[in-house]
């Protein structure tokens, strides 16, 4: 049988730890004149994302000065996540307040980005804002390499995910679209990567300037992105991941994550137009079918499927 190459082989071996390996105390000594932000993309997360902001505040900001600033980028909320993300001590930043001069763009990689330009932290780290439970660990974990060792650039968290669905839970049964999409892509065609866990953890973090130097792709294909242009600038050895544990989210229908399926292939089929291999289809659309309230017919949904994506954030700031 075929093993793995020896490239991941040792990747594996040397650039994965667990966030326990990471104690903050340590972390506090390492970080000396280094300076850390968080940002917390959210759309309609009014349910959840007061709790992470709450901890994060009070245990790495107040009791262990480990994170400097806090941001939650609310992202075309409708419902009362800014306030709540406010009333739990975040400062809270709104998606198209940031950058004004551009024009507009929705999308979770969207609102990274005007997180990233709207904070000046030498690390940035990025927490999805939907989480059911974030221990302290999620982000000292996703820190520790970047703090205590310089060669590492990029760190991608990892952990066991369940699929909760009506009221049932499969311990392992998360991640669909990773497992489905995102790692038979990554195998395929960019096999170095093949050794990260969860490509599409929404937990992860980076030095500003290698993030700066990147494109970042306004919708769902923002983490297949990064991975891919991170892989070509900085190279697998800068890359690290951590074990967090143990994931809860809020999942999104079979519709919705076919949506994002479509938006993070045609995010890879980008990048392999520009290494020459194939071409991009021009604003193809995802035709969708909906059980019809009348019978055997079903609902037409189309949805255009686009992959617009943000320059490098240094770009911008030199032409500013
Ligand atoms: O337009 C949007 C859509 C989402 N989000 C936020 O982004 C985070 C993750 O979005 P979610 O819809 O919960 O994505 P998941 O279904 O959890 O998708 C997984 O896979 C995606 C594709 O790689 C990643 O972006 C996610 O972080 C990862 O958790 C949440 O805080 C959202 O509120 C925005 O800020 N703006
Ligand atoms: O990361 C993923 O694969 C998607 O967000 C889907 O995750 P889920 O199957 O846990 O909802």
């Amino acid at each position: 049988m075929r093993q793995m190459s020896a490239e991941v082989h040792d990747w594996l071996a040397g650039r994965s730890s667990s966030a326990d390996d990471w104690p903050v105390e340590a972390l506090v000594a390492a970080k000396g004149d280094a300076s850390v932000s968080v940002v917390l993309p959210a759309h309609n997360e009014a349910a959840t994302v007061g709790v992470i902001v709450e901890m994060i505040r009070e245990t790495l900001m107040r009791r262990h000065s480990l994170v400097d600033e806090l941001v939650v980028v609310d992202s075309c909320s409708t419902d009362a996540t800014a306030e709540v993300a406010r009333a739990a001590g975040a400062r809270v930043v709104h998606q198209h307040e940031v950058l004004t001069h551009l024009p507009t763009l929705m999308g979770k990689g969207e609102a990274l980005w005007k997180g990233m330009s709207a904070t000046s932290g030498d690390v940035v780290a990025f927490i999805d804002a939907d989480l059911i439970g974030c221990p302290p660990t999620f982000i000292t974990g996703l820190l520790g390499p970047l703090l205590m060792n310089p060669k590492i650039a990029y760190v991608k968290g990892f952990y066991r995910r369940a699929l909760v669905h009506e009221g049932r839970t499969e311990p392992d049964g998360g991640g669909r679209v990773t497992e489905l999409v995102a790692r038979p892509l990554l195998n395929l065609y960019w096999p170095q990567l093949a050794g990260f866990v969860q490509p599409l953890a929404g937990e992860y973090a980076g030095r500003r300037e290698v993030l700066e130097a990147v494109p970042f792709v306004a919708h769902y294909g923002i983490e297949i992105g990064l991975l891919i242009d991170l892989l070509e600038l900085v190279g697998l050895d800068a890359l690290a991941q951590v074990d967090l544990g143990y994931r809860q989210h809020r999942h999104q229908s079979n519709e919705a994550l076919a949506r994002m399926s479509a938006q993070i292939m045609l995010t890879a089929f980008t990048r392999l137009a520009r290494q020459g291999i194939g071409e991009v289809p021009d604003s193809p659309l995802l035709m969708q079918f909906r059980q019809s309230a009348h019978g055997a017919l079903r609902d037409v949904v189309t949805t255009e499927i686009g992959v617009p994506e943000r320059p490098p954030l240094a770009k911008v700031r030199a032409f500013q």
